[in-house]
């Protein structure tokens, strides 16, 4: 058994998830942000990889102090677990996402990564090793199903989520489409990777809504399994 698992992302009119030199970019809208943020207070975990910390030090927070005021638990505003998928334990030790806010933090390690960072990292994380080279996401999301996690929000990026779709590990994709053109031949994209080569290796997506959002459209799917 595995937890239900959705990813949400921006993408600009163009296709793109950030630039090429992989700075974070704003391509949401203020209402999307309003909404990404409502779906993350209501999600168990939120998980992003190495490159989207690395790149964009996100704290994944929740923002509202609304939405916080109904996540209370031990009398303490808990944001959703919040885990990493980050095969050599490259964290960086000063990441928001180990300092911001309070809730439970996993960084998932491979077999690969060296012990020494991982005791540096389980200062401000719970480690889980699962994988030779990569991260074995199955295995992962089986665990945090047994540990609990009924509802996964991905953020990101573009090797994670091709990888979780290569698994068959997605439920739905939420993406909005910004009223931005990022260009750059190199940029990341929502699925990067090696990418799927043949037609009938194509996820399969069934539409189940379309909104204007901001300046511009969010699009909801979900995976269709045969
Ligand atoms: N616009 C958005 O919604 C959004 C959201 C998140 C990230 N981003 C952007 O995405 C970029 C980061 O994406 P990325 O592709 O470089 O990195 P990523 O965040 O997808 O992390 C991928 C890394 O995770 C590690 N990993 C371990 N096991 C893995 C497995 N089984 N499968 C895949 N990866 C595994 C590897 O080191 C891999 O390089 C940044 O530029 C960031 O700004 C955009
Ligand atoms: N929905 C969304 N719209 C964007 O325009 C954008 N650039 C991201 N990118 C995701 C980024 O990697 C982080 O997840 C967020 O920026 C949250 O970061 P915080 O929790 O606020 O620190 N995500």
């Amino acid at each position: 058994m595995r937890p239900f698992i959705f990813v949400n992302l921006a993408m600009s009119a163009d296709g793109k998830i950030s630039t090429v030199q992989r700075r974070q970019v704003k391509i949401s809208g203020k209402k999307d942000f309003e909404r990404v943020d409502i779906i993350k207070a209501d999600s168990d975990a939120i998980i992003v990889g190495i490159g989207t910390v690395l790149a964009d030090n996100p704290s994944l927070t929740v923002k509202s102090s609304e939405l916080k005021s109904k996540r209370i638990k031990n009398g303490k505003e808990e944001n959703p677990i919040r885990v990493v998928i980050d095969s050599k334990a490259r964290t960086p030790a000063d990441s928001d996402i180990l300092h911001k806010g309070d809730g439970q933090r996993i960084i998932a390690v491979s077999k690969k990564a060296e012990q020494e960072k991982i005791e540096l990292l389980n200062e401000y994380a719970d480690i889980v090793v699962t994988g030779e080279d990569k991260v074995d996401l199955s295995a992962l999301m089986e665990a945090l199903y047994e540990y609990g996690v009924r509802k996964i929000m991905v953020e990101g990026g573009g090797s994670l989520i091709e990888s979780l779709f290569k698994e068959n590990l997605v439920d739905e994709i939420y993406t909005c489409v910004g009223n931005v053109i990022i260009g750059g031949k190199n940029a990341p994209t929502p699925a990067d990777g090696e990418g799927f080569l043949k037609e009938e290796d194509f996820p399969n997506l069934k539409l189940l809504d379309i909104e204007k959002i901001d300046e511009g459209i969010l699009i909801r799917w979900k995976v269709v399994r045969d």
